[in-house]
C-alpha cells in the first residue's frame, strides 16, 4: 500500500518526441502515472529528434540541462517517457545524479501496488522480474530508502538497484529461479481458470466484456448493470465466493487489475455474462500485456465488447486509439463492439443518447444503464425469436434437454404427432431445428 503520510518524492519528467502527434498526450499520461504512484511532478522537458540517442536517450546537452533544472527543483527522480536500455539508464543516472525510472518501470510499480489477488500479484511479479533481470546493476544514486517509503510500490520494489557488484551474479541466478517458480504457479492458476472459462464458453449464454482505457468507468458501468439487473455473483478471479456482487470502482488509475465475471439477467429469458477487467494505457509494456494474458482471456472469449470511453476527457480520441491498439496486441480484432461514451454528465450534453450502435451515457444514471442494456440486447440477441416446433417423439427427449439448457422454453405439450414446443431460439438453433419449425415469430 502506498503510504500517504510520508513525504512525496519529487520527480522530473522527460521525453523524446519522435514527431509523434500523440506525444503531448503521452507526456500528460506519464504525469498522471507518476502522480498515481505518489510522485510529485515538479517539471518536465522534451526534445524533438529523429531518433533516441543510443547511449543516453536524450542528447547530451539536453541531459545536462535537465540535470540542472531538476536538481534546482529538488527532484530526486527522473522519469522518462519510454522504456530505456540498461545502458541508457546507467548513463543517465551517472550524468544527472538522479534515480532514473522509465515508463515501463513506473507502470510496473503501479500494478505492483494495486495487485490484490494471487493471480494478479503473480502476473505483475513475473513482468517485474523479467524487466529487472537484464537491468541489474549497482545504482550510483541509491534512493532505495525514499523509494521504499514514498513513491515506490509496496510490492517489493526494485531493490536490486542498490546491490553491490559482488551480489549481482547471485541476484541474477535468484531472479532466474523466481521467474521459473512464478511461471509454474501461474500455470496452475491458469489451468483452474481455463476449466471454468471453458465451461462458460461451452454454455450458450452470450459473453459481454467491458474494456477500455483506465479510469473510464468500466467498473462503475458493471455496478450499474448489477444494480438494475444483477442476477447473482458468478465468481471472482481468485476463485473465492464474492462477498458482494459489486466490484471496486474508484477514481484512480488501474483500480481494477483482475477480471470479475457476473451474470446479468434482463428478464424474459435474456441473460448474459458480463466481465470487467484491467484498463489500458498507451505504451503498455509488452511483458505486462503478456503476463496478463490469463486475465484478458475473458475479453478474448467475448461475443460483444463494450469499449467504455471517458467522454469528458479532452484526450478521448487518443484513448480510443490506445484501447484498440492494446486489443489488437492481445489478438482481439474485428469483434462486435459498442463504443460507450461515459461521464456524459460532465460534458453538458443530453443523455442517454443512442446513436447508431453507440451510446452517450453516464454509468451513475439508471436511465442510462437501461439504455445500455437495451443496446446490448439488440446487439446480442438480434435474430432471436420465438418459434413453435413439433419434435418427433423418438428424439424429443434429447432435443428437449438441449432446448432447456440453451434457450428459453415457453411451453411444451405432448400429443400423438410429437412434442409441441414453443421456445425462444438463437439464429443458430433456429437453423438446427429448422426441419421441425412449424411457426416462427419475427421479433428480435
Ligand atoms: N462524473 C462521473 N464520474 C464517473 C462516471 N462513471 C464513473 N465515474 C467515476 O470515474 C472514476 C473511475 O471509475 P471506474 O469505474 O473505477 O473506472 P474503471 O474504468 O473501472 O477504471 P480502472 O479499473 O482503474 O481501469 C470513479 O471515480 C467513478 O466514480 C460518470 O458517469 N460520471
Ligand atoms: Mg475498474
Amino acid at each position: 500500500m502506498i503510504n500517504n503520510n510520508t513525504q512525496q518524492v519529487k520527480a522530473y519528467l522527460a521525453g523524446v518526441n519522435l514527431d509523434d502527434p500523440g506525444f503531448d498526450y503521452s507526456m500528460s499520461e506519464l504525469a498522471a502515472l507518476a502522480e498515481a504512484n505518489n510522485y510529485e511532478v515538479v517539471g518536465q522537458a522534451s526534445q524533438k529528434a529523429e531518433n533516441v540517442v543510443a547511449s543516453t536517450y536524450l542528447g547530451k546537452g539536453k541531459v545536462a540541462e535537465i540535470r540542472d533544472l531538476a536538481q534546482g527543483l529538488g527532484a530526486k527522480v527522473l522519469i522518462v517517457n519510454d522504456e530505456l536500455t540498461p545502458v541508457q539508464i546507467r548513463n543517465l543516472e551517472h550524468i544527472t545524479k538522479l534515480r532514473v525510472i522509465d515508463r515501463t518501470e513506473l507502470i510496473l510499480e503501479i500494478f505492483s501496488s494495486r495487485a490484490r489477488t494471487r493471480q494478479a500479484k503473480l502476473q505483475v511479479e513475473l513482468a517485474r522480474l523479467e524487466y529487472e533481470l537484464p537491468r541489474l546493476h549497482p545504482s550510483e544514486n541509491s534512493l532505495d530508502q525514499q523509494r521504499g517509503n514514498g513513491g515506490a510500490a509496496g510490492g517489493g520494489g526494485f531493490a536490486n538497484r542498490g546491490a553491490g557488484e559482488s551480489k549481482l551474479e547471485l541476484n541474477r541466478r535468484t531472479i532466474g529461479k523466481q521467474i521459473s517458480a512464478i511461471k509454474r504457479e501461474l500455470r496452475e492458476v491458469a489451468d483452474q481458470e481455463a476449466v471454468k472459462a471453458a465451461r462458460r464458453k461451452a454454455s450458450s449464454v452470450p459473453k459481454v466484456a467491458l474494456v477500455g482505457y483506465t479510469n473510464a468507468g468500466k467498473s462503475t458501468t458493471m455496478n450499474g448493470l448489477l444494480r438494475e439487473f444483477g442476477g447473482g455473483a458468478v465468481r471472482g478471479r481468485d476463485g473465492a465466493r464474492e462477498r458482494s456482487k459489486e466490484v471496486l470502482a474508484k477514481d484512480m488509475l488501474f483500480a481494477t487489475l483482475d477480471t470479475s465475471v457476473r451474470r446479468i439477467d434482463l428478464g424474459d429469458g435474456i441473460t448474459f455474462i458480463l466481465s470487467d477487467t484491467v484498463g489500458f494505457v498507451s505504451k503498455l509494456p509488452h511483458k505486462l500485456v503478456d503476463s496478463f494474458k490469463a486475465t484478458l482471456q475473458e475479453a478474448k472469449d467475448a461475443d460483444l465488447l463494450i469499449n467504455v470511453v471517458d467522454a469528458s476527457d479532452p484526450n478521448m480520441n487518443q484513448m480510443i486509439k490506445t484501447t484498440l491498439a492494446v486489443l489488437d496486441e492481445i489478438g482481439i480484432t474485428g469483434r462486435p463492439m459498442i463504443t460507450a461514451y461515459n461521464k456524459a454528465d460532465l460534458t453538458g450534453r443530453a443523455y442517454p443518447q443512442v446513436e447508431g450502435g453507440d451510446l452517450l451515457y453516464s454509468a451513475e444514471d439508471p436511465a442510462s444503464i437501461k439504455a445500455l442494456a437495451g443496446l446490448i440486447t439488440r446487439r446480442l440477441f438480434s435474430g432471436y425469436g420465438e418459434v413453435t416446433l413439433v419434435l418427433p417423439l423418438a428424439e424429443a427427449g434429447r432435443s428437449l434437454a438441449y432446448l432447456h439448457a440453451r434457450s428459453k422454453v415457453v411451453s411444451e405439450r405432448y400429443s400423438g404427432d410429437g412434442v409441441h414446443v414453443v421456445a425462444r431460439l438463437s439464429p443458430a438453433d433456429k437453423e438446427r431445428f429448422g426441419q421441425y419449425v412449424v411457426a416462427a415469430d419475427a421479433d428480435a
